[in-house]
């Protein structure tokens, strides 16, 4: 990674819609990354706010996944993918050579589009995390971990008393939760969510919703999404991606309801997308 971070300098605090002051979590400047031969990013840059939901939007193929991955460093898991620029979360270079992309991604935790419980027990899916990083030193304290993150991602009450029943038996929103347990496990400070949504009907969908917006106290959060209703519903601040850059970002209500650039406001009315 080359540091550009000298060619943009950007304050340590933004300003939030609310006045609050936030602490910039993540930062990144002029990141480009290439798949092979092809680029998919363009020079972006941004500050993503810590315990704040920040939604990436755009049409599809403008390179939301990949800012994504980009900060869990999921990229190296791509064959021919290079990235390029500077990326810190609360000042540490991610892409340091020292830094262990396994131990980031406890850090930096991932919930995809379609649920992805491990073939385990509710229980084992939620402690596995755990157990390899060393979280608890007996079954009392794992039983400990396990039951908070269940009822930080509001799972306890239907799956108290069925711990040891598969974790792929539970409903798609059920499984959504549990993937969302097992990332608060290992105590992340960012989670990212690529269209968690998208597999789940309506009912779950709002279930999901309501617990981003319970988890943004606690977290950063990053929500890729391709609904426009629910980039408003959850999140605080809003990107728009258009061919691989980033067009615009801002408070989300600015961005919907004044935003600076044709191009978001054609995408946000549905004129193209
Ligand atoms: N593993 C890959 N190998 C090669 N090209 C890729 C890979 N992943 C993404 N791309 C390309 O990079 C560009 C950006 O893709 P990306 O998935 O980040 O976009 P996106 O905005 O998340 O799209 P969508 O909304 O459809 O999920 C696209 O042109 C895509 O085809």
């Amino acid at each position: 990674m080359t540091d550009n971070l000298s060619h943009a300098p950007a304050p340590a605090v933004t300003a939030a819609s609310s006045g609050r002051a936030q602490n910039v979590k993540i930062r990144a400047r002029g990141v480009n990354v290439f798949y092979g031969a092809k680029q998919a990013l363009f020079d972006v840059d941004m500050d993503i706010p810590d315990r704040t939901v920040t939604a990436f939007i755009g049409p599809s193929g403008c390179g939301k996944s990949t800012f994504l991955r980009c900060m869990n460093r999921m990229n190296d898991t791509i064959v021919g993918a290079r990235v390029e620029g500077a990326i810190t979360m609360d000042g540490e270079d991610l892409y340091a050579k020292g830094l262990d992309p396994v131990l980031l991604r406890a850090r930096v935790g991932m919930v995809f589009q379609k649920p992805n419980p491990f073939p385990k027990s509710i229980y084992e899916n939620v402690a596995y995390g755990p157990r390899i990083h060393g979280l608890a030193r007996t079954k009392a304290e794992m039983d400990h971990v396990v039951e908070t993150a269940l009822k930080k991602a509001g799972l306890w009450d239907e799956v108290a008393d069925r711990l040891s029943h598969p974790g792929t038996g539970l409903s798609g929103g059920q499984q959504q939760r549990l993937v969302i347990a097992r990332a608060i496990a290992v105590r992340p400070e960012v989670i990212l969510m690529d269209e968690p949504c998208s597999a789940l009907d309506p009912i779950a969908t709002a279930r999901i919703e309501e617990l981003i917006d319970e988890l943004r106290r606690d977290y950063c959060i990053v929500i890729v999404t391709h609904s426009m209703a629910q980039a408003a519903r959850v999140s605080q601040k809003t990107a728009f991606f258009h061919m691989g850059r980033v067009v615009e970002v801002g408070d989300t209500e600015t961005i919907f309801t004044n935003p600076r650039d044709t191009r978001t406001s054609d995408y946000i009315t549905g004129r193209f997308g």
